[in-house]
């Protein structure tokens, strides 16, 4: 079951082309990673699913009465306010104490309840957040960079209990990432965004992609080979490439810019 499709999406913001003939789709059950260095449209991405954002061509379709939970890349705090997890979670809608419950154990979070949300951890943070979008049973999780401010075990634990949200729920999870080699035994899927789809198919497969190499390097890295790699590759080099490739020019967005 498709959950939500673009087709061809165009996104303008403020007259910047965030995302142009964006073409995808999030079958039930699979988690798709998107990665692209920053100011690739990831994030613009998630809000065109969500319906945050809305398209100045092309078309989103999502399924009738289409659940989504949701993990800001961003979310401020007020650290004056003092809010224990437990009332964050009834925000903006109150929700049940054993919803509550059920989703702090889900993501993690079980013993957080009680906790002011400003002495969290990073981690913990992140699973209060993951919490608070797992409350309306999401048929479709989509996480903005999850992972911030987790260091590579907290990661690899983070991304542990993602696979097992699929297995307990079957939804759909679309991640948001920066950094490739965590995610990647995690995904059914990668996609390679900057502005437009370079490169996407299976994890191994978008690794060794030129045009995801041209981004990220062919280091483990992540985001910091970016800027070591930007000469232009060549696409001669005999290998039977089974990618689809639409004419990325490889060139970081914003040195673009
Ligand atoms: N509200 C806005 N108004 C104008 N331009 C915007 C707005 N939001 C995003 N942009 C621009 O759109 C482009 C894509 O931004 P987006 O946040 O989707 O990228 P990203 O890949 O998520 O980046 P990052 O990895 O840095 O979070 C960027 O050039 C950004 O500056």
């Amino acid at each position: 079951m498709t959950l939500v499709e673009l087709k061809g999406v165009d996104v303008r913001l403020a007259g910047h082309r965030a995302l142009q003939g964006v073409d995808f789709a999030m079958q039930a059950g699979e988690i798709v990673t998107v990665v692209g260095p920053n100011g690739s449209g990831k994030s613009t991405l998630a809000r065109t699913l969500i319906g945050a954002v809305k398209p100045t061509a092309g078309r989103v379709t999502r399924a009738p009465g289409l659940r989504i939970g949701y993990v800001p890349q961003k979310l401020q705090i007020d650290a004056t306010l003092p809010m224990p997890v437990r009332r964050f979670l009834d925000l903006p809608n109150r929700v049940s104490s054993a919803a509550a419950q059920d989703a702090l154990i889900q993501a993690g979070a079980g013993d957080l309840g009680n906790r002011p949300m400003t002495g969290l951890s990073g981690g913990q943070f992140q699973r209060v957040l993951l919490a608070r979008a797992l409350l309306n049973d999401p048929q479709l999780l989509i996480l903005d960079e999850a992972t911030q401010g987790l260091d590579q075990p907290g990661a690899a634990a983070f991304y542990r209990r993602i696979e097992q949200v699929r297995q307990d729920t079957g939804c759909g999870i679309l991640m948001v990432s920066h950094d490739l080699h965590v995610v990647m035994a995690a995904s059914d899927r990668v996609i390679c965004l900057n502005g437009h789809v370079c490169c996407q198919g299976a994890p191994s497969h978008v690794a060794s992609a030129p045009e995801y190499r041209a981004l990220f390097g062919t280091g483990t890295q992540g985001a910091l080979a970016l800027y070591q790699h930007q000469h232009s590759h060549s696409h001669d080099g005999g290998h039977d490439h089974h990618h689809h490739h639409d004419g990325c020019s490889h060139t970081h967005p914003e040195a673009a810019e």
